[in-house]
């Protein structure tokens, strides 16, 4: 069994039980705009009419650029000490498993449904593909509503639900052992007050699996992410409260539709089309045009979708066009194929575009013309690049990137300009970065780079940068933005390899260097984050997509690792927590992206237990009694 995520062009199995060499096969498959996937027999489903088989957590078509939650295995591991033994600091993954867990042994504790014998009879739980009705007490950090029946401890997990509704749903699978079910949504019986259908944009909400909370008005969305970011920090990063901040309000997206710059509908093959590769002579072919959309919700199958309002508006031009290619080409098919839908921007001074030729860019049907405020002299055209080899071009203010199909970008332009000017504001410590004589931090590490989002935006702060990534697509890509951004070799350098490689090639004072972070949802390794509490950086910021993983990693930063000493003696990291937001880069999707700024100790002033010792002080006391 293996997972496609056709929005990354990533592949996803759980590595048990899948064979090597298919593995290696099915990433050699990697990077074609049009991949082959979907070797699960949906179609085969579809066409009988069968139940689909189920994903134990599915991944959903329009989330955000990085391995699947639902990839992990459930190790439910959790780190008994992050002070202690950094074997165990790396086992949690910030699965969608281990998120929902947490959550619904909260909701039975806040609800003192927790223990048994207390009186109350766990009732006889719902027949599988019962209909129940639950009423929904919490949104899960994963999107999902968790409801409860009158006299149960059962916990339902219901997706398109809002706390306050009362709704119907159809049980699917018990995990008694745990405490809750999983469920599909059918009706709302008595709506939640929160709860606004009139904000529906979209025809196949609570169908589709992309997004999950368009029935959501957008300031309830931010706060509910803000307690996303909280419950990560509190379940994951094993720090106590003291040692965690406030978190911001979620900074929200400019546009909450029409920001997703890239989009990979898909359809699956004909029935029994991965035995009909053509070596027997046999090749299956459409009998009609299959759906072509995104997944059912719960399911493996894909549904029909002919526009998805969070696209921008080239993208969803580039999806209908794409449509009506393939339906005319169908006998080209005979597997199934994932559609590759780009944004890519042309800029163009004002001055050119209201001359004879604006005509006919206007009235390409392909193209959209966006003009932002008077003040900027330049039209953008848009339009959607369906070409695995093409390389599209976005700005981000003045700021130009390119970047190759398959390279990592963040896929919400509008958000951009917000999320990155907040880096520039606080990457430095503020107000100035002379107090107490400290030396001026003029060096930048961007770890995990990308195509150097992170080094040219914040180019104008340092003298130099060094990012480094493992896709060497990306550093190409990232070595092209900086030239095409002025950005000179002597001032940006790259190096395409694995983040834990990068220490052997610092030459900055790590005094005078700051280091950002932003790795995949799996977070950094356990070499990665040595190294870095080894190499000390006056700052780090770290960007992530899993605030689960990320609130780990920063345990760890903050807690300390066994066997490096950050300065304050075994036990006790060397950094602290400045700050900690969410951005919103998927609006009506459950998804955040976190940013949290750390700054390194003062040496001397660690942290105070009561006793009126710190720093070196108390380490000795520590090391002391970590010998008896
Ligand atoms: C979330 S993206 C961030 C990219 C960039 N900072 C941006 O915002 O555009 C994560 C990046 O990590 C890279 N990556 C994944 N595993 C890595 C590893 N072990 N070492 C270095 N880079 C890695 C991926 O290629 C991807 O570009």
């Amino acid at each position: 069994m293996f997972l496609y995520e056709p929005l990354n062009d990533q592949y996803y199995m759980s590595s048990r039980i899948f064979h090597p060499s298919l593995r290696s096969l099915i990433k050699s498959a990697r990077g074609f705009g049009i991949a082959r996937y979907n070797m699960a027999s949906s179609a085969a489903n579809a066409a009988s009419g069968e139940r689909p088989r189920r994903k134990r957590f599915e991944e959903t078509p329009l989330q955000s650029e990085e391995p699947s939650r639902g990839s992990y295995r459930f190790k439910n591991k959790r780190m008994k000490n992050g002070h202690g033994d950094s074997s165990q600091i790396l086992q949690t993954n910030g699965t969608n498993e281990e998120v929902l867990l947490e959550d619904v042994k909260e909701l039975l504790k806040t609800m003192n449904l927790h223990e048994q014998g207390d009186g109350k009879e766990q009732a006889k739980l719902a027949e599988k593909f019962s209909e129940v009705e639950v009423t929904i007490q919490k949104i899960s950090s994963t999107g999902d509503g968790l409801g409860l029946m009158p006299d149960s401890r059962q916990v339902y997990v219901v997706p398109f639900t809002v706390p306050g509704d009362t709704i119907t749903a159809k049980v699917f699978k018990h995990d008694e052992k745990e405490g809750y079910s999983m469920a599909d949504f059918i009706r709302v019986n008595k709506p939640s007050p929160v709860r606004d259908d009139s904000l529906v944009k979209c025809p196949y909400f609570a169908s589709c699996s992309g997004c999950q909370f368009q029935m959501l008005p957008y300031d309830y969305q931010l706060a509910h992410k803000k307690t996303i970011v909280e419950k990560a920090y509190k379940n994951f990063s094993n720090l106590p409260p003291k040692l965690i901040p406030a978190i911001g309000d979620t900074i929200g997206s400019p546009l909450q539709y029409g920001y997703r710059t890239k989009l990979t509908p898909h359809f699956d093959g004909p029935p029994d089309a991965r035995r009909s590769d053509g070596r027997n002579g046999i090749r299956r072919t459409f009998k009609q045009v299959p759906p072509i959309g995104f997944m059912k919700k719960g399911t493996r199958l894909t549904i029909d979708i002919e526009d998805c309002p969070i696209g921008t508006s080239a993208v969803r031009k580039g999806m209908r066009r794409e449509r009506e290619r393939v339906s005319k080409e169908l006998d080209n098919y005979h597997r199934g194929a994932t559609l590759l839908l780009r944004e890519n921007t042309e800029r163009i001074p004002k001055s050119e575009f209201h001359s004879a030729a604006s005509n006919e860019i206007q009235e390409d049907p392909d193209v959209v013309i966006e003009e932002k405020d008077d003040d900027d002299e330049f039209i953008y055209k848009k339009s959607c690049t369906t070409d695995p080899k093409s390389t599209t071009t976005e700005y981000i203010d003045s700021f130009q990137f390119t970047n190759p199909a398959g390279a990592f970008f963040q896929n919400n332009n509008s958000i951009l300009p917000l999320f990155t000017s907040y880096i520039r504001s606080h990457i430095l410590p503020s107000p100035s970065p002379q107090i107490n004589n400290t030396p001026k931090i003029t060096h930048l590490i961007d770890a995990y780079s990308g195509s150097g989002l992170f080094t040219i935006t914040l180019s104008a702060l340092f003298t130099t940068s060094l990012g480094i990534d493992i896709s060497p697509q990306s550093i190409s890509s990232a070595t092209h933005n900086a030239s095409l951004n002025s950005l000179p070799p002597s001032r940006a350098r790259f190096l395409a390899a694995d983040a834990s490689a990068l220490f052997s090639s610092i030459t900055s004072p790590a005094a005078e260097t700051v280091v950002v972070i932003d790795p995949p949802r799996k977070g950094c390794d356990e070499s990665f984050l040595r190294q870095l509490m080894g190499y000390g950086p006056a700052r780090v910021v770290y960007v992530s997509c899993n605030v689960h993983t990320q609130a780990r990693d920063i345990g760890v930063l903050v807690g300390g690792m066994k066997g490096v000493d950050g300065g304050f003696g075994v036990g006790e990291g060397a950094y602290e927590i400045e700050s900690i937001v969410g951005f919103d880069f998927f609006p009506q999707t459950g998804h955040v992206e976190g940013v949290a700024v750390l700054r390194r100790k003062e040496e001397g002033k660690g942290e105070e237990d009561g006793d009126g010792k710190v720093g070196k002080e108390k380490d000795n006391e520590k090391v002391g009694d970590a010998q008896v």
